[in-house]
């Protein structure tokens, strides 16, 4: 069953210059998938996450979660539904400065005014999976990065989303802190069941997910699906980005997995 289906998205930003950043991009992400997007920089990914979790409007084309099309809806609907069916993940965290971990994990169920006891059980059983339970009280900047992302990951997750958007999930992580996420993203994935649309640059890091879908210039370009081995799925996805092209430090965070 598709969770999300991109169908000829097309994203033409108007101005002095005109510019298709998105052209007639179509794809689908089944229930359960954790799919990664690749592409030189410029090439749209950007664009597509803003489409997806619905910050901008597409020039033409459509965008349907579970059959639905929130551009149907009113501005107040589709806050709620962004609110309720996505989660974010994002590079720098974000998370809120002045609320203590365990309060930036449970601010979707705070904003929702859920009950208190989900909360206590949501926030439990997160933060045991996620290794957070002994920084529940502390503040974002007495954390670590693998901390703060670890927690982003827990707010993300804590009212069961439809669909989880990453944007450079590793990106300001060194690599030990980048594995223990990826590895935190994958398990979620597959014990959860977790929908994950995962933007990257980092090949290693597309190597945890099932599918890697790579753009050129706001179109599709190829995909490929994992074999279960991560290394050779990582040898395979280097062997796209070097026909893909790109300017030289588009993948400069390539490491060795
Ligand atoms: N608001 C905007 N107005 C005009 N052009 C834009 C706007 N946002 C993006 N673009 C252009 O659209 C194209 C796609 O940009 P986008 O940011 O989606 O690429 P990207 O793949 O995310 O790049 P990067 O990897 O460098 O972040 C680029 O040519 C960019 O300059």
């Amino acid at each position: 069953m598709s969770i999300l289906q991109i169908q000829d998205a097309t994203k033409v930003y108007e101005g002095k210059v005109t510019k298709r950043a998105l052209n007639q991009l179509s794809f689908e992400v089944e229930k359960g998938e954790f799919v990664a997007i690749m592409g030189p920089s410029g090439s749209g990914k950007t664009t597509l996450l803003n489409m997806v979790s619905m910050i901008d409007t597409l020039t033409s084309g459509e965008i349907i979660f579970n059959g639905m099309k929130p551009q149907m809806l009113n501005s107040e609907e589709l806050a709620y539904f962004r609110r309720r069916q996505l989660g974010f993940v994002f590079q720098d965290f974000n998370l809120l400065p002045t609320l203590t971990v365990e309060e930036n994990v449970i601010l979707p169920l705070t904003i929702d005014e859920q009950p208190i006891s989900v909360m206590e059980e949501r926030l439990k059983s997160l933060s045991e999976l996620l290794d957070l339970t002994s920084i529940l009280m502390k503040r974002p900047y007495e954390i670590s990065g693998g901390q703060a992302q670890r927690t982003a990951i827990a707010r993300a997750l804590i009212h069961h989303p439809m669909l989880v958007l990453a944007d450079e999930p590793t990106g300001n992580l060194d690599s030990n802190a980048s594995r223990e996420v990826l590895e935190l993203l994958a398990r979620m994935n597959k014990e959860n069941d977790t929908t994950i649309l995962m933007v990257t640059h980092d090949p290693i890091a597309a190597s945890y997910c099932d599918r890697v879908i790579f753009i050129k210039d706001g179109e599709f370009f190829n995909e490929i699906y994992t074999d279960d081995r991560r290394q050779t799925f990582f040898q395979r996805i280097l062997n796209v980005l070097s026909l893909l092209g790109g300017h030289v430090g588009d993948f400069s965070s390539i490491r060795l997995p």
